[in-house]
Formats: structure tokens, C-alpha cells, sequence
């Protein structure tokens, strides 16, 4: 049966006559639970023993192709689209079933930089798959920030060239800028202080300093120095300004920051004489974190959830720091909306 496609001709032969004639794309298999994946490559050309398998992953017939004028084949759509997207510190795979991956070229820790909206118009064009991160999601070196894809076989190239011009003009309203872009994290040195009189006075063991030092190492980060108070205010705040004086890049304080007579913290940062960005996230867990500059420093002051929690306010908002963002009120009220994991 011959099924023409706008120009293009696809042809579908029963897998048993297909010996020696090439695949069209890319063919998969999955077995739930342990594979998913390409089992023949685009182009390969079917050998006897292929045929099991094909009927095996159910395919009774495979298309032949004759690309029509004006066409384009999934892989050259995601492939064009991907080009159009690239920017510097951005690799792109080679298509595999049909799929682009955007990946971070960088040898650091990253944050993803993206305009939801165009990525709204984009796949408001219908017939095109174009999957992001969310902005200021993490991306390690290596690590996907964005994947293209068409959804049919083939696509009119005009499809394609609308999507290259939507990013085109987007370039040209943002000084060249891709819609995709990376902002890598830069190595901070920082300080950190844990209050608490149980911790202080040894009744018990710190556990807060391997959890900050794990997510701060994560990112490429150091903890230089941890410093202990008990639960008094002038002790904070004399401890506070110790560590503004070592020049780090930014001061972490631990503990001490809900409801408690004990719970020192806040009033210690602002007597230190920070500027309070917000103390409170409308996040959970982590809804206890207070932001603030001290001498234009980031200064945090940490709940006991990040001791406890795996993601919290903490690991959202110190990528965006270590990136060189300037946390505002704004970026802290915008994190309630979808902040409610696990707690
Ligand atoms: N009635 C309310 N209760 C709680 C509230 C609230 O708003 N109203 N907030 C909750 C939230 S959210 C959090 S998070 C927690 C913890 O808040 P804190 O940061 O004040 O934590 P602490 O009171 O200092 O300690 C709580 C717990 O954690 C242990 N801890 C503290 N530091 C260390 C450390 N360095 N190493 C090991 N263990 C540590 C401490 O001994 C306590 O057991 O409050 C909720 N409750
Ligand atoms: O700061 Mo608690 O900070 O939400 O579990």
C-alpha cells in the first residue's frame, strides 16, 4: 500500500518481504521494567534474523520512504529545531527515535535560564514537542536542560521554519540571546553557623553541618569554617559578624528559627544588622528559611527541616545564589504557588 504525504511517499511492506530494504526511522522496544530504547537505528537494513524481533516489538509492516518536496523527516526537524535553540555552553545530541537532547557543554554546575512563553508559542504550533526544565532548575555538566521532537514521521519544512522564526525574533528582542540558556554556579566559600544550646553544649551530635556541607559540596561549593553558638542572641549576632569579617561569600545560620522562646536566630541576623529579605517562604518543607543580605553578603538562616528533608526552600534558592541572583521578595512569594512537597 503506497500512502502519499504531501509529496512524500510512504510505503508499507510486510516485515517478511522487507529483507535488504532500509528502516525510515528509528525502531524501539520497551520491556517494562527493564529496557527502553532503540532497537534498530534508522537506515539499517533488515537481515533475516531481524524479523522475530521486529514481530516481536509488533511490527507486522515497516514504511518505506520517499521524502517529498518540502519535507522533512523527524529527526532533520528535531535536529533544525535543536540548531536554532543552541547557545553557548550548549551540545547537542545526535537524534535518537526521533528526539534532540540539549545538554549542558559546561564543566560546572549550572542553572537553566528559560522564557516559559516561548516555549508556549512554540508548542502552540501544534505537532512539535519541545520539553524543558523549569527555569532555575539545576543542571550539572552533562545533564538535559531541554529536548525537541516532531510528532509525526515527517513535517512540512514550513513547520519548522516557523519555529525558527519565532526564536529569531525572540533573538532579536534579547540581544541575540537564546531562549535556552545556562548561567553556571560559581565556587562560594562560606560560613556557617549552627545554634542550638543541645548542640553546643554536646548533649547532642551536630547533624546539621554534614547536611549543609553535602548540598553546598553538591553544587561545587565549600563550607570553609562552622562555628557553634548556644541559643543567646549577643553570641549569634558577635558570631555572625565573625564570619562576615573572614570575607566569605556568604553566611549560613542553623537552627533556632520557628516559634520557640529558644529560637533565636532571626532576631540575631537582623540585629546584625541585615537587610531582611523575607523571613518566611511559602514553601514546605522549609516554609521557616529567612533570606537576607548583611553587607550585601547573602546571609540564610536555615530551619531544621534541611537537616531533615531532602528537598526543601534551601536547595531552591541557593543555585540561584551561588548563579549570582539576587533573591528579591518577589522570587520568595512566587515560591508558594507549586511548593508543597512532601512535609
Ligand atoms: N508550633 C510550631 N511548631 C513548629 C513550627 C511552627 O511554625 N509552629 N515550625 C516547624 C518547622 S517548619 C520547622 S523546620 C521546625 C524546626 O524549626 P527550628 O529551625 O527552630 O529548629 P530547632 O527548634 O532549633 O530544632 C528542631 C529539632 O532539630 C534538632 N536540631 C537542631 N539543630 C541541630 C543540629 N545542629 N544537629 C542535630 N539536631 C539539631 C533539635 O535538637 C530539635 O530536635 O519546627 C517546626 N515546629
Ligand atoms: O521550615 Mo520547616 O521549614 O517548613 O519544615
Amino acid at each position: 500500500m503506497t500512502k502519499p504525504k504531501n509529496g512524500t511517499i510512504l510505503k508499507e511492506v510486510p516485515v517478511q518481504e522487507a529483507i535488504g530494504l532500509r528502516l525510515a526511522h528509528d525502531l524501539t522496544q520497551i520491556i517494562p521494567g527493564q529496557f527502553k530504547g532503540r532497537l534498530f537505528k534508522k537506515g539499517h537494513v533488515i537481515e533475516e534474523t531481524d524479523i522475530s524481533k521486529l514481530l516481536d516489538i509488533g511490527k507486522e509492516h515497516i514504511y518505506i520512504m520517499e521524502l517529498g518536496e518540502g519535507e522533512l523527516h523527524e529527526d532533520d526537524a528535531a535536529k533544525r529545531m535543536a540548531v536554532a535553540l543552541q547557545s553557548e555552553g550548549l551540545k547537542l545530541s545526535e537524534p535518537h527515535e526521533g528526539k534532540v537532547a540539549v545538554k549542558s557543554a559546561l564543566d560546572v554546575p549550572a542553572i537553566a535560564e528559560i522564557d516559559p512563553a516561548i516555549v508556549h508559542a512554540i508548542n502552540d504550533l501544534g505537532e512539535i514537542a519541545l520539553a524543558t526544565l523549569r527555569t532555575h532548575a539545576v543542571v550539572m555538566p552533562g545533564g538535559q536542560l531541554a529536548a525537541t521532537r516532531v510528532i509525526p514521521l515527517v513535517v512540512p519544512e514550513s513547520k519548522v521554519q516557523a519555529v525558527e522564526e519565532l526564536i529569531s525574533s525572540y533573538r532579536a528582542q534579547h540581544e541575540g540571546q537564546s531562549p535556552l540558556r545556562l548561567k553556571p554556579l560559581r565556587k562560594f566559600r562560606i560560613g556557617l553557623l549552627t545554634t542550638g544550646g543541645e548542640v553546643f553544649s554536646g548533649r547532642i551530635e551536630d547533624k546539621f553541618g554534614p547536611a549543609v556541607r553535602r548540598i553546598v559540596e553538591a553544587l561545587g561549593s565549600e563550607v570553609m569554617e562552622q562555628r557553634f553558638a548556644p541559643d543567646e542572641r549577643h553570641i549569634i549576632v558577635k558570631e555572625i559578624h565573625y564570619l562576615l569579617h573572614q570575607s566569605y561569600d556568604m553566611i549560613v545560620v542553623t537552627g533556632g528559627m520557628s516559634v520557640d522562646p529558644d529560637d533565636r536566630t532571626p532576631a540575631a541576623i537582623a540585629e546584625s544588622g541585615a537587610e531582611i529579605v523575607s523571613y518566611g517562604t511559602p514553601m514546605l518543607p522549609g516554609s521557616m528559611l529567612l533570606m537576607g543580605y548583611l553587607n550585601g553578603v547573602p546571609i540564610m538562616g536555615l530551619p531544621g527541616c534541611v537537616m531533615h528533608d531532602p528537598y526543601t526552600s534551601f536547595n531552591v534558592l541557593l543555585p540561584r545564589i551561588l548563579a549570582g541572583d539576587i533573591i528579591t521578595r518577589e522570587d520568595i512569594v512566587s515560591m508558594g504557588y507549586g511548593g508543597l512537597n512532601s512535609c
